[in-house]
């Protein structure tokens, strides 16, 4: 991506609908009379009064046990430097992002608009009621070291400078791996760290204590070497002063193993690189552009372990890998602190957990299928779920091993599966498809590329290696969007069926067209005028004779007029049904309703047939197993009505037909949602003792109305409507779909477009 499309990319990312990253949610009932006088006065009374008599009644009564405060004055966020505190809020609030996203740790951040250490102090220090733990966050050195060290010192509950430790623990880990892979003594590696501030000391000290010794390292600062005749120094360079006669970052790494970046990018020339000793290790840190480029670091020399702080290249060595771990740990012991002994744990646990095999839906995240502990994967990648058990439960269990601990962990397991709980499933679920399509991205047509939102999907999509995509529409005017938006999308095929009339291609359309409809009244003429004229019918016969894979349409009109096309063009498979579902993405993991768009008043056969269907592609495509309601008014015939009475029967034809199928009702959306009610109720049900996590409705109305009701009110995510049974992949959006919905919907047709490969 240019740097001018990134740069509007998120500018329009952090301001798009409610400004910002983080928001507050309420987590207990709020809805009635009864609710506020408990949440508010009088009933708030009590915890307050159960709070102030014994005062560790907070983490029982209050959020402050998950509670962590992201603090900054500004002075040196990420590798910008002092840009202020407000500047910063943005770092900040990420990171709120980043606790909760790994970590399930809900995060203010604070950005406190003082330079002054006495200052900064007193108004964190006075902090200490709310919070369960404070990570402070790029503070430039030295003051840096002087907060943490008095708040650490003063304040009862866990303190950490993330730049300083928690880059100190991963960069750590990977020095640790990357010398064992290269069959370097780290007791012997000459180790030369460009970068005399809050990170780079406090990673220094934890080469150290993993086995590097001092005698063997140099440091640099803006001015060069640190060495002991310099005047002016300050006491933590001064302890990394050297003798020897060395000025320049040249002078430094000539020789040297292991270089360290934690200054100012593109500091570290080819030349430089070039000197150092055979296989060296380039741990290049400064975000968000490394000491050197990893494109030219790798060009310059191939015999070395190279990472930088970025996600788009091979081991990202990035504190984001370890705070949001470190503190679950801290918290779910309620740790006074946090100690070298706990440090010291989430080092070698984060140093294992690259050596074990890494599971399929990281590799697949990756868009590989070989990461394996290696040159390119020295540590596990940020989103490697094993990471919240691996490294919080070391943390915890250092934790208490050495005494800081006020609560203990009896069993490790039930800490494990609760921590794995923490983090839902239904981000991972797109994560997943995203992955399955990256490993064989699919040709894909957009019969609407002449407009804003299909453009900017298929530039992400491009770039993100999900599809190949097809432009449909009037070239001119697509190319004018294109560069009006600056959408990089050079060398994708744009196809405009007004300049392809006299091609054999549409001929080849015109004649299948006809050939199909002759019979239904359509002449030659009109089927040559619907070719040109309407792009849904070009499309879907790309699909058809195999020169698009799959395609997506329904952005401007309206579902019916859309799906017609292809429904005369490509068609249902051979004696199938054609259906629509939908995959939404709620609090309570993903949920599958069907038929949301297509069939609007089956009967119970063609229910039971719909229900297959579903059956199959939730089995298939998302790799889950399928526990269906058959969902109506009533409850196992506790009412009989015509709907409920057509819903059971199509239950009992299920049970008839497809006895493995685990499926069940007729059954209310309540009963079928909650297994306690269900099992409590109705305990014969056939769901297994689980909720349902798949809903089929008795009609279109009741179907199309749930997942809108859904989407509106219960704030969830609506992926879909996925097209089943038809002959092809064919996907067709809802009118006015959002570029994630369009996005959405692009990974599940190439999905679907692998999947016809493997039956074709
Ligand atoms: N990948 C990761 O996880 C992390 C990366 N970092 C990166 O490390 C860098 C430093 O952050 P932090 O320690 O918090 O900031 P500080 O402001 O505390 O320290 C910056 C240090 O870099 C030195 N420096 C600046 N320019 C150069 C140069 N050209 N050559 C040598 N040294 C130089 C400064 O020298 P002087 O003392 O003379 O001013 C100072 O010692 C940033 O780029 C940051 O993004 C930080 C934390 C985590
Ligand atoms: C990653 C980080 O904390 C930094 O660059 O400052
Ligand atoms: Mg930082």
């Amino acid at each position: 991506m240019s740097s001018v499309n990134r740069k509007k990319d998120a500018l329009r990312y952090h301001s798009s609908g409610r400004p910002g990253k983080i928001a507050v949610v309420p987590t207990k009932p709020h809805s009635s009379q009864r609710d506020l006088s408990l949440a508010y006065s009088p009933g708030v009374a009590e915890p307050c009064l159960a709070i102030a008599e014994n005062p560790e009644d907070a983490y029982k009564y209050t959020a402050k046990g998950n509670l962590v405060a992201v603090i900054s004055n500004g002075t040196a966020v990420l590798g910008l430097g002092d840009i202020g505190a407000q500047a910063g809020k943005p770092v900040m609030e990420g990171k709120g992002l980043l606790f909760k996203i790994f970590a399930d740790i809900d995060v203010f951040d604070i950005e406190l608009d003082t330079k002054n250490v006495d200052e900064f102090v007193k108004i964190v220090k006075a902090l200490e009621p709310t919070f369960g733990g404070i990570n402070l966050e790029d503070i430039k050195a030295p003051e840096c070291f002087e907060i943490e060290r008095r708040l650490k010192a003063e304040m009862n509950i866990p303190v950490m400078h993330d730049d300083q430790h928690g880059t100190a623990i991963i960069s750590g880990a990977a020095l640790i791996n990357a010398c064992e892979l290269l069959q370097k003594d780290i007791s012997q590696v000459k180790i030369v760290v460009n970068g005399a501030g809050a990170a780079a000391i406090s990673c220094t000290a934890m080469y150290i204590a993993v086995g590097a010794k001092k005698e063997n390292i140099v440091m640099l600062d803006s001015k060069g070497v640190i060495r002991s005749d310099r005047e002016n120094l300050d006491a933590t360079k001064a302890e990394w002063a050297t003798d020897r006669d060395l000025h320049t970052l040249a002078d430094a790494v000539k020789d040297s193993d292991v270089f360290i970046g934690l200054s100012a990018a593109d500091v570290l020339t080819p030349e430089m690189l070039l000197s150092m000793a055979p296989k060296p290790i380039v741990l290049a840190m400064a975000n968000p552009n490394p000491e050197i480029a990893y494109e030219l670091a790798c060009a310059t020399r191939n015999d070395m372990i190279m990472g930088t702080g970025r996600s788009d290249f091979p081991n990202q060595v990035n504190n984001v890998l370890g705070f949001p771990y470190i503190f679950r740990g801290a918290l779910d012991v309620r740790a006074t602190s946090i100690n070298e002994e706990m440090k010291i744990a989430a080092v070698h646990a984060i140093a294992r957990l690259a050596k074990e095999p890494v599971p399929e839906e990281v590799n697949q995240a990756y868009n590989t299928n070989n990461l394996r502990f290696g040159e390119e994967y020295v540590i596990p990648k940020p989103t490697d779920p094993r990471l919240i058990t691996e490294v919080s439960v070391a943390v915890a269990k250092a934790a208490i091993e050495s005494g800081v601990a006020r609560k203990t962990i009896e069993n490790w397991d039930e800490y494990k599966t609760e921590l794995r709980k923490r983090l839902g499933k239904d981000d991972g679920i797109m994560r997943t498809l995203s992955a399955r399509a990256q490993n064989n991205p699919k040709r894909v047509v957009f019969a609407e590329a002449d407009n804003y939102k299909t453009l900017r999907a298929a530039q992400i999509v491009k770039e993100e290696g999900i599809a190949h995509p097809i432009l449909l529409g009037d070239e001119e005017r697509i190319r004018h969007i294109i560069e009006e938006y600056a959408f990089e999308l050079e060398g994708v095929q744009i196809v405009d069926p007004s300049k392809q009339v006299k091609s054999d291609t549409f001929k080849q359309y015109v004649d299948h067209l006809f050939t199909k409809r002759q019979r239904r009244g359509i002449s030659r003429l009109e089927a040559e005028k619907l070719m040109r004229s309407n792009r849904n019918y070009y499309a879907a016969s790309m699909v058809e004779f195999g020169h698009a894979d799959t395609l997506i349409s329904g952005l401007t009109r309206t579902y019916p007029s859309t799906i017609r096309p292809a429904l005369q063009v490509i068609g249902a498979k051979s004696g199938s049904r054609v259906a629509g579902m939908y995959m939404m993405l709620t609090k309570k993991g993903p949920i599958f309703l069907a038929d949301t768009t297509m069939n609007e008043d089956p009967t119970a056969e063609q229910l039971a047939e719909i229900t297959v269907l579903v059956n199959k592609a939730v089995k298939e495509r998302f790799n889950i197993t399928p526990r269906i309601a058959m969902l109506s008014y009533s409850n196992f015939g506790s009412t009989d009505g015509k709907v409920a009475n057509k819903v059971r029967e199509a239950v009992k034809l299920l049970h008839e037909k497809e006895p493995d199928m685990i499926v069940d009702g007729d059954v209310q959306a309540n009963f079928a949602l909650n297994k306690d009610m269900l099992n409590a109720n109705f305990p014969f049900s056939k769901l297994n003792g689980e909720a349902a996590n798949t809903l089929i409705f008795p009609n279109l109305e009741s179907g199309n109305i749930a997942y809108k009701l859904l989407q509106e009110v219960g704030e969830a995510e609506a992926v879909g409507p996925i097209l089943l049974g038809m002959n092809k992949p064919i996907h067709v959006l809802q009118l006015d779909s959002s570029v994630r919905e369009i996005v959405n919907m692009v990974k599940i047709a190439v999905v679907d477009a692998q999947a016809n490969d493997k039956q074709a």
